[in-house]
């Protein structure tokens, strides 16, 4: 009798599980129970494949089980068009995740929040770095600065074997840190920036273990494992973090001049912002927190996504000698000196901007991209979509679609050049996602990508060490980190 019971509760399970469940969400592949459709993406890592398969199986909007948790993937260019873009309102929330809050202190920053909190600090976030890089070409005196600084310290090297992305994140953490405090990290800030860097190689690292990704997809069981927790670790890491914004923000603080129209920095705007709300009797939505939040957000992705692509495009480069034999033609015909090199030459190099696209399209750096969620109930592709249901544009299969992409895991910058060798418009190379949420830092990693690496590559001819050249294997999943690159650099222009 007990048996019976036991297999009638099993069979009961497994048709909740294995069909119930299902059936209101559009098709997608057999999820198991507690762990959802982790594992193929987990056995091939990054992901890409999985997705792309299923893409193959079950078209371009299908349901993914993150654990317990559906999650409609959105995988094609023309789909993600219709729903993260024309009917962007729908899809412009994020899911909350409840150890946000707990890390946070509350629903602060911009990249989990939603409703005005979000829209209002997105807003304000985009017109401060639009007034710093158009008004007074702000962004650009300090990208440049960065670009100097960094050609000091492959200068030391030059004609020996160096080490490349250590010296692209200390360029790219002071622009951000320029951006947000109006500072870089100079000789006397040294010990400052090892500690952060320190933070975000532990934050890279901690993530990665299999209880973290268990107790994310399936926190019933992940709690049991044996390893630290998710909500330890980031009270770990984070800590440090909101330390040095809440140190840097007093600072600001205590100079301030309220009575300047003009802002040198994004903590001094948001200050100035503040304090006009304050005296229109608003307390709440610029609030202290909010600003060490949005510094939070901003530094992290700020900093982690340029330089990790900064580093991809030279690996590429480096695993392609005629590539950059090009891009040198390119630049002697258009540049023909050492001087820098600023976006005004942009349109002189259509090569070198192929080469940073089809870097970006390779590196292929958010394999699974943000998880949204319906703002209202809602059809997608003939399926009633309820609100509040995880929806995600899947990026990453769009950029190896080999529809429009062929052999998409081949590095090729041709494919971004016309046949009149002008650079070619690809609506699908979509790195910075779509839509309301698409990346808030944008313009300025274009901008960042641009300087240093037209102006690395005008500098030096660059080649690969002993080791040969830098591996093109993504390992983790997630983030497709690029790895350690040592490479000898030699001055073009002497
Ligand atoms: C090559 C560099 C970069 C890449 C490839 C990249 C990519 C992305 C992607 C894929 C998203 C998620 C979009 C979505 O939810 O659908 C995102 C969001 C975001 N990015 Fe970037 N990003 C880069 C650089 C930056 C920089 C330099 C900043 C900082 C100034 C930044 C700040 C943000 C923020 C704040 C969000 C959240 C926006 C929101 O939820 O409204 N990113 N980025």
């Amino acid at each position: 009798m007990i048996l019976l019971l036991i297999l009638f509760s099993l069979s009961l399970w497994l048709f909740y599980e294995l069909y119930w469940k299902r059936r209101n969400y559009p098709a997608g592949p057999m999820p198991l129970p507690f762990i959802g459709n982790m594992l193929p993406v987990i056995k091939e890592k990054p992901g890409y494949e999985a997705f792309r398969k299923w893409t193959k199986e079950f078209g371009d909007v299908y349901t993914f089980w993150l654990g317990s948790k559906p999650c409609v993937v959105i995988s094609s260019y023309k789909r993600m068009k219709e729903t993260f873009v024309l009917d962007g309102d729908t899809y412009a929330d994020k899911i909350h995740q409840p150890f946000q809050d707990q890390f946070r202190g509350g629903n602060y920053g911009v990249i989990d929040t939603n409703g005005h909190v979000w829209s209002t600090h997105r807003r304000f976030a985009l017109s401060t770095f639009r007034d710093f890089g158009l008004g007074k070409d702000l962004m650009q005196e300090k990208i440049l600065i960065e670009v100097e600084e960094a050609f000091k310290k492959f200068d030391e090297k030059l004609g020996v074997e160096q080490e490349i992305p250590g010296v692209f994140y200390n360029a790219s953490a002071n622009v951000i840190n320029q951006l947000i405090f109006g500072y870089r990290f100079d000789a006397s800030k040294q010990e400052e920036l090892k500690k952060l860097k320190a933070l975000m190689e532990f934050q890279e690292t901690a993530f990665t273990t299999l209880k973290v990704h268990v107790q994310f997809f399936a926190p019933s069981i992940g709690k049991w494992l044996p390893g630290k927790s998710v909500e330890e670790l980031l009270a770990e890491f984070t800590v440090d973090f909101y330390k040095f914004f809440d140190k840097q923000i007093e600072e600001h603080r205590s100079k301030i001049d309220f009575d300047s129209e003009e802002s040198v920095d994004y903590a001094e705007a948001y200050l100035k912002e503040q304090y006009k709300k304050e005296s229109e009797g608003d307390y709440e939505l610029f609030s202290s927190k909010q600003l060490s939040n949005m510094c939070f957000d901003l530094w992290l992705a700020g900093l982690f996504t340029t330089h990790t692509t900064l580093t991809w495009i030279t690996a590429y480069v480096l695993n392609n000698p005629e590539v950059q034999k090009k891009i040198h033609k390119e630049l002697d015909e258009a540049i023909g000196s050492d001087r820098l090199i600023t976006t005004a030459d942009k349109s002189k190099l259509p090569y070198l901007n192929a080469v940073i696209n089809e870097s970006q399209r390779c590196a292929n750096i958010t394999p699974f991209n943000q998880i949204h969620c319906t703002t209202k109930d809602t059809v997608i592709n003939g399926i009633t979509v309820k609100k509040g249901t995880g929806v995600v544009p899947q990026i990453s299969t769009v950029l190896l679609n080999e529809k429009v992409f062929p052999d998409p895991y081949t590095f090729n910058p041709d494919r971004f050049i016309d046949g009149n060798g002008k650079l070619k418009k690809v609506e699908e190379l979509v790195p910075f996602s779509v839509g309301k949420r698409q990346c808030l830092g944008e313009g300025l990693a274009k901008m960042e990508m641009f300087l240093f690496i037209s102006n690395f590559f005008n500098r030096y001819e660059v080649t690969q060490s002993s080791a040969g050249p830098p591996s093109l294997l993504k390992e983790t999943m997630f983030n497709a980190t690029a790895r350690k690159i040592d490479a000898i650099l030699r001055k073009r222009h002497v």
